[in-house]
């Protein structure tokens, strides 16, 4: 059976069929602020995302993911830690079954609630597919959520919610902007790091951003009702989908100075 989340199938078990998972540069890492070093080359983020590439949201049995067409540069990240022109294909959530855990990436050892991750990948390559396997394939923003108020910016995905319950189902969604769900600083911390589902490529430029988003418990709830089982097996919430930290191996984040 397939990779997942759960005791049989989850993260301890992914090197069974995913070797990589013990590999050099594995994510996500702990971030500790007093490793990170200011890095005097790296440049502001750019993200410039075009609304009419949002295509629709899904629910893969993992996380629910909204994609988007990546046919030209209509939608990309550019300057930041990376060279070139990356174009974005979707962004996903990892979360936890409470308040206290979720993230994937902590800081200094603290969790977060939730983490939003858009994934974007090189346009030197012809496609996602063939930039996931690559050493500079991809690059993917990281967004802490706090638990605070709550987040009008997320309502539009929390009600989509109700038509991707169960594992395969997904529904238009159109003219979204993904620039709303970014915090109001782009500082970030970057290193090198792995996809953090199967099959784990060593791939990804992270960039992390410091600042969070603002999400309620109520939102949190919302998260929480969604399945990662199909509407034919029994039902299994889909809480706790995220990767623990991995061994840094001699890495340590990066950030801009100040
Ligand atoms: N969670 S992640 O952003 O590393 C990812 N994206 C695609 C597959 N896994
Ligand atoms: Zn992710």
């Amino acid at each position: 059976n397939g990779w997942g989340y759960a005791d049989h199938n989850g993260p301890e078990k992914w090197c069974d069929n995913f070797p990589i998972a013990n590999g050099p540069r594995q994510s996500p890492i702990d971030i500790q602020t007093s490793g990170a070093s200011y890095d005097e080359s790296l440049k502001a983020l750019k993200l410039q995302y075009d609304p009419s590439t949002s295509l629709d949201i899904l629910n893969n049995g993992h996380s629910f993911q909204v994609t988007f067409a990546d046919d030209d540069d209509s939608s990309t990240l550019t300057e930041g830690p990376i060279s070139g022109k990356y174009r974005l294909k979707q962004f996903h959530f990892h979360w936890g079954a409470s308040d206290d855990k979720g993230s994937e990436h902590t800081v200094d050892g603290k969790c977060y609630p939730a983490e939003l991750h858009l994934v974007h990948w090189n346009t030197e390559y012809p496609s996602f597919g063939e930039a996931a396997s690559k050493p500079d394939g991809l690059a993917v923003v990281g967004v802490f959520l706090e638990i605070g108020a709550d987040n009008p910016n997320l309502q539009k995905l929390l009600d989509a919610m109700d038509a991707i319950k169960c594992k395969g189902t997904q529904t238009s969604f159109t003219n979204f902007d993904p620039t709303i769900l970014l915090p109001e600083s782009l500082d970030y911390w970057t290193y090198l790091g792995s996809l953090t589902t199967p099959p784990l490529h060593e791939s990804v430029t992270w960039i992390v951003c410091k600042q969070s988003i603002s999400v309620s418990s109520d939102q949190m709830k919302k998260f929480r009702s969604l399945l990662f089982t199909a509407d034919d097996e029994e039902a299994c919430c889909m809480v706790n989908n995220y990767r623990p930290p991995q061994p840094l191996k001699g890495r340590y984040a990066s950030a801009r100075p100040p």
